[in-house]
């Protein structure tokens, strides 16, 4: 299947998703979270403010602050389809409505370079066995991830999860998948533990 038709399907298949459905993975796929050692260490995190289905990042992201994690979200720039990490210190007090009507942090939020970030949940539509995954095609993750060493951990349902998303040459991939049936881990991660 061609990327344009991929997006299509997946986005069409979790914006069908039940409510209930939706919550309950966000319970789960949180909890198998807080078990990622990556995460215990991890002083600073870019996360992201979920919308439109996506696996719910709200625990995730109230219970990183209140363990007084540094917590980034990314800010949109529809020009250049680049996302900056912005600190944001209270939830959802500090955030505003961006590109696609996400909620980011406002422009007075302190940003962080992609250098001093140390882990990265990153979302997607669709995410193989490989980890590689295909996002809204502007290529944000991509460019910001060729630019930073932290650990990245894709949230996804286990439906999002293919044999095979048909990778390119620019796209970056994952540590782990955490789905809430299981955490994959991608053959990357020990390349990144021999790195960090
Ligand atoms: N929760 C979440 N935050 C995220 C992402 C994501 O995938 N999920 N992103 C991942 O990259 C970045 C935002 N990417 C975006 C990509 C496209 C459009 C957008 O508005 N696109 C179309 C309309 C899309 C539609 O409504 O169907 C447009 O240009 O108008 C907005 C944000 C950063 N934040
Ligand atoms: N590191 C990079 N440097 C420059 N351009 C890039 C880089 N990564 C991706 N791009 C460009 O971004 C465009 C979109 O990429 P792709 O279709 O892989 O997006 P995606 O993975 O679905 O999106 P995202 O990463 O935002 O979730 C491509 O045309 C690609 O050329």
């Amino acid at each position: 299947m061609k990327k344009e038709s991929l997006r299509q399907v997946f986005l069409r298949k979790r914006l069908a998703l039940p409510p209930e459905e939706v919550a309950w993975a966000g319970e789960r796929v949180a909890e198998l979270f807080f078990s990622l050692p990556a995460y215990r260490q991890a002083k600073t995190l870019l996360l992201y403010c979920a919308f439109r289905q996506e696996v719910p990042t709200k625990r995730i992201i109230s219970a990183s602050l209140a363990e007084g994690k540094l917590v980034a979200l990314p800010a949109t720039s529809r020009e250049k389809k680049e996302i900056t990490a912005r600190l944001i210190k209270v939830y959802p007090d500090d955030l505003v409505p961006g590109p696609g009507g996400i909620p980011e942090p406002r422009p007075t939020c302190p940003s962080v370079p992609p250098e001093e970030i140390d882990l990265v949940a990153v979302p997607g539509l669709v995410f193989d066995l490989k980890g590689y995954r295909l996002g809204y095609g502007w290529g944000c993750y991509d460019r910001f991830l060729s630019r930073s060493p932290a650990l990245r951990v894709g949230l996804a349902y286990d439906f999002q999860v293919v044999e095979d998303v048909g990778a390119e040459p620019h796209d970056q991939r994952l540590h782990f998948l955490i789905t809430p049936s299981r955490i994959y881990r991608f053959d990357e991660v020990e390349v990144w533990e021999k790195r960090s």
